[in-house]
């Protein structure tokens, strides 16, 4: 049995880059040899939509049944489960997500519900990585407390740098309360424009204001139209377009995150 690392692909602010950072770190790890399931955890479902579902809401089996454990479906944590065709598993999200979310307010262990949903299928693989919604309530402090550690996609600009401090806070919370080993893996600069200076400077931003203990990858998605077409055509940028600066970025991040994970091994030992 594998011992799956799991972490959240996490920011509260829209359209950063997180379903494309889940979507192409997850195939990047599993070109790497490693077997992953990414959990779609935004009821806009982006990333079940990008990796080819087109129709989620005409899913009959998501991420939203097994959360709310609707018995009169007898949803199985294994028919949920799609498998993409380069490589990776997939918990399908849909547009009940969203109501899903009022439903876990009132439920018991509510905060753990995903940690327990996939509990038993989880060390069937090497990485789990969530995306997160754009919001920090219920689905994405599940989401935080299933993880072992969290990546923060960080759109090159000021004011997206400015808002981490919410994230910061709830993730300090989760941490106290209810999972003192969540760490953050580290930040990643999305959608650098190569023609300006600003991801230099919301560096020096994010190092003055959160100090020198929060890792930032060296790995700097750059903006590339080749994004939204990959989207489009259901494939990863490394299959839509190997070599191009967004898909030679990504295999990059997903060494790091890699060697991150043999150093923590090592220092273990
Ligand atoms: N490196 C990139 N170059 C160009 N476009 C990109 C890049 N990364 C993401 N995009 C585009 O930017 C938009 C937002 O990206 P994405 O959906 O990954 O962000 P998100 O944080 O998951 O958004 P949301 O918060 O709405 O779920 C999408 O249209 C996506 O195709």
């Amino acid at each position: 049995m594998k011992q799956a690392k799991v972490i959240a692909v996490c920011n509260q602010k829209g359209g950063v880059g997180k379903t494309t950072t889940t979507i192409n770190l997850g195939i990047g790890l599993a070109n790497q040899g490693k077997k992953v399931l990414i959990c779609d955890m935004d009821p806009q479902s982006d990333t079940t939509a990008s990796l080819g579902w087109k129709q989620p809401d005409e899913l009959d089996s998501t991420l939203a049944n097994l959360l709310i454990s609707d018995t009169s479906q007898a949803t199985t944590i294994e028919s949920a489960i799609l498998h993409h065709e380069e490589g990776i598993d997939l918990l399908p999200a849909n547009i009940d997500l969203s109501a899903t979310e009022l439903h876990l307010v009132n439920a018991m262990c509510r905060e753990a519900i995903l940690k327990n949903t996939i509990a038993d299928v989880k060390d069937n693989y090497d990485y789990v990585l969530i995306d997160c919604p754009p919001a920090l309530g219920m689905l994405t402090i599940n989401s935080l407390v299933a993880a072992d550690s969290v990546i923060i996609p960080v759109q090159a600009q000021y004011l997206p740098a400015k808002g981490m401090t919410q994230l910061l806070r709830t993730i300090h919370d989760v941490k106290r309360n209810i999972k003192p080993n969540l760490s953050i893996e580290g930040v990643v600069l999305t959608l650098v424009d190569g023609r300006t200076n600003l991801s230099r400077q919301v560096i020096g931003f994010l190092r003055e204001n959160y100090g020198t203990h929060i890792h930032i990858f060296n790995s700097q998605i750059p903006m590339g139209v080749k994004v939204a077409e990959s989207v489009s055509q259901g494939k990863s940028i490394y299959a839509y377009k190997a070599y191009s600066p967004v898909a030679i970025a990504y295999e990059s991040l997903t060494k790091e995150v890699l060697h991150g994970r043999e150093r923590s091994k090592e220092q273990e030992r």
